[in-house]
């Protein structure tokens, strides 16, 4: 079966769920996916319910799509005001080649390079490795950190260059992974050459899967995984990174910066770029010092003052 479709993702409030994929049925004659927006984006079937949901209609890729497209976003322009809490965004459409939905991911998951010096290469892909490679192995199981979503290219690429121009070429430690997820910001940062590095997640299956993947690489005598909530944890990082929603982001925010070092950094990521400000309203006690975006994803770099 190779038929290709699109897939169009509304985020709406949950109140708004079921009136959205009522529309979606009859407009498309298919079925819907409605996906936590942790989950579908970030994370494990074990996360609490949240205030967001990504509701996805499947469309046939033909002409009748741009049509499709703007019935959606007219429904959403005109129902979504009577839900209080909605805010719009517009429908993202995707194309999904469907030649097996279940392993699609495996098939797209290729060794790729981030960065000057990072290649993160599935365990079951070939690398011929060159010179100063940094090469990560990861075999995600169900946790999320592929390190090719533009979320997670980007903690990368911070890391990398934070390592540049730290004395030594070294990434500075400690290092704290706020939402490990696969491992893969905790093996590059080792790899990158910090000494010791905390990695947590609310998920025990990540954390599972983070120590089989520090153990693959070869660092798990660097970093420590676990479901430590960030609470227990001391302060003192050099660099703490959170590649988690902005809400969840904003929530943390008096946590995350308690934990990082006078002079330290503070990367965050999982952000739509729509939801920058409301998140750097969180964090105004640091200095912001960079702001690359990718895609509809923006990643903050703070400084913590001397
Ligand atoms: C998007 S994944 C990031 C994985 C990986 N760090 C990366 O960059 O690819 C987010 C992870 O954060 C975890 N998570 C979500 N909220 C969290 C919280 N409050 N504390 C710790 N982990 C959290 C999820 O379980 C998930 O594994």
């Amino acid at each position: 079966m190779t038929t290709d479709w699109a897939e169009i993702a509304c985020e709406v409030p949950s109140e708004m769920v079921d009136t959205l994929a009522d529309f979606l049925v009859e407009l498309t004659g298919n079925g819907v996916g409605i996906d936590n927006l942790h989950l579908d984006t970030f994370s494990l079937d074990t996360l609490e319910d949240t205030p967001l949901k990504s509701v996805k209609g499947y469309l046939p890729l033909d002409d009748s799509l741009e049509e499709m497209r703007i019935r959606v976003e007219q429904f959403l322009a005109q129902t979504g005001p009577s839900f209080p809490s909605y805010v719009y965004a517009p429908p993202v459409v995707t194309v999904i080649r469907n030649e097996d939905w279940a392993n699609n991911w495996k098939v797209h998951f290729k060794p790729v390079r981030i960065g000057q010096r990072l290649v993160i290469k599935p365990t079951w892909e070939e690398y011929r490795k060159q010179e100063g490679d940094l090469v990560i192995q990861i075999d995600p199981g169900m946790a999320f950190g592929t390190g090719a979503h533009p979320t997670t290219k980007m903690c990368l690429e911070a890391l990398e260059r934070i390592s540049f121009g730290a004395i030594g070429g070294k990434l500075p430690g400690p290092v704290l992974d706020v939402g490990t997820g696969s491992g893969v910001l905790s093996i590059a940062a080792a790899l990158l050459g910090a000494e010791e590095i905390v990695a947590v997640d609310i998920d025990p299956e990540a954390v599972r899967v983070t120590i089989e993947n520090l153990e693959l690489n070869g660092v798990a005598d660097r970093v420590a995984a676990s479901t430590t909530s960030l609470e227990q944890l001391p302060g003192g990082f050099q660099v703490v990174v959170a590649n988690i929603l902005a809400e969840e982001l904003v929530r943390l925010a008096a946590e995350l910066t308690a934990r990082v070092a006078p002079g330290g950094w503070l990367i965050l990521s999982g952000i739509l770029t729509e939801k920058e400000e409301f998140v750097c309203a969180a964090f105004t006690s640091l200095e912001l010092v960079e702001n690359p975006k990718e895609l509809e994803w923006s990643c903050l770099s703070f400084r913590k003052p001397l």
